[in-house]
């Protein structure tokens, strides 16, 4: 549906040359919601600029259902950029006009009629769940309310592709869970394929099949969100991924963990469950088998796609010679296991 092929861009500023893409290709296929995710400057907003030419690559192609869009005039891209919507960070909407006005705004343009206006208007006001809130003007809104006027204004050209600029990093973390469930529920609804971009994993995660990680305006990683979970194969994605999935040892532990055995002292270890694993009931196959016991301090379970994954910090108890044997079926069972230590 989307897709960008060996796409440059070099700005040109103050006599210094920018590149802030560098032949970036991606194919983002019809119906998914595919994710870019990248460090501050990394490129993000140029290439998500790219994909309806607000911002025009340097050298490079970009297909939008099959379209070049490079190829074409000023008005065939007019047109092209009615099947593709976008929502902004800080929303732009018209403060003069209320949410009605707002969301009939791109109707008008198009020489829609009053009636169907209405219409349409009313039925993607309810779709965004804000029916009540049709003749409030913006301002009295909160962020939130804002961004669903942006996508019910964005939906009103029946657009095919939606493009999300960072379009939760100005809200809470409770508002940004309802922005992404109504962004998945009209991927799922209207079978509109998403891109966005963001420098947050946890958005990665809760909502995008697909992920591509860019960094100095190359792409360094894409892939299913899943496998890049599971394996992620440069730094920089294990460093997003340990940001989504993030755990510590509690501090009245961390001040009695001993780096040694002394003897009476229990092993605290660490598992990383991947997908193979983590549907499987490993630690009470562990106590049956080995007769030990295990006590879990702090666990993250989580899942991206439809694979499950997570991390376990537990201490093993019981038969101390059994000790060696857990953590051998742990790791034959593809549990990354790593004792950090005796308590
Ligand atoms: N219009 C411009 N003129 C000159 N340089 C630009 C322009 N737009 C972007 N850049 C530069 O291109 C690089 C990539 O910028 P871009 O905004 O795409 O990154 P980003 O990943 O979206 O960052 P952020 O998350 O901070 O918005 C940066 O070095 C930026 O300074």
């Amino acid at each position: 549906m989307i897709e960008f092929r060996n796409i440059s861009k070099v700005f040109r500023h103050n006599e210094r040359e920018i590149t802030a893409l560098s032949e970036v290709s991606l194919t983002v296929k019809a119906g998914e919601i595919f994710g870019v995710i990248g460090k501050s400057g990394a490129g993000k907003s140029t290439l998500i600029r790219c994909a309806n030419l607000l911002e025009r690559p340097t050298s490079g192609t970009v297909f939008i259902d099959g379209h070049d869009l490079t190829a074409l005039s000023e008005s065939q891209l007019v047109q092209q950029r009615r099947q593709i919507g976008m929502i902004f960070q800080h929303f732009n909407l018209l403060s003069s006009r209320t949410v009605a006005e707002n969301v009939a705004f791109p109707l008008e343009l198009i020489g829609t009629s009053k009636n169907e206006i209405d219409n349409r208007v009313h039925e993607l006001l309810n779709l965004v769940g804000l029916q009540d809130k049709a003749t409030q003007y913006p301002a009295k809104l909160s962020g939130g309310q804002k961004q669903r006027v942006a996508i019910a204004r964005t939906l009103a050209n029946n657009p095919k592709v939606l493009l999300c600029d960072e379009a939760t990093s100005a809200l809470d973390p409770a508002t940004t869970r309802s922005i992404l469930a109504l962004l998945k529920d009209i991927n799922k609804r209207l079978n509109i394929t998403i891109l966005l971009i963001t420098h947050e994993m946890a958005v990665i995660k809760s909502i995008c099949d697909s992920v591509a990680v860019i960094d100095e305006g190359r792409l360094i990683e894409n892939g299913k969100v899943a496998d890049v979970f599971m394996n992620p194969s440069t730094s920089l994605a294990k460093d997003f991924i340990a940001s989504a999935l993030h755990i510590e040892i509690p501090e009245h532990f961390r001040k009695r963990l001993s780096p040694v055995d002394t003897g009476d002292l229990v092993p605290l270890l660490r598992l990383e469950m991947t997908s193979q694993t983590a549907d499987q009931p490993i630690l009470s196959q562990v106590s049956r088998i080995f007769n030990v016991d295990t006590n879990i301090i702090s666990a993250q379970m989580d899942h991206a796609g439809d694979k499950n994954f997570g991390i376990i910090l537990l201490t093993l108890s019981g038969h101390v010679h059994h000790y060696e044997d857990a953590i051998k079926y742990f790791k034959d069972h593809h549990i990354k296991t790593e004792i950090l230590g005796y308590v």
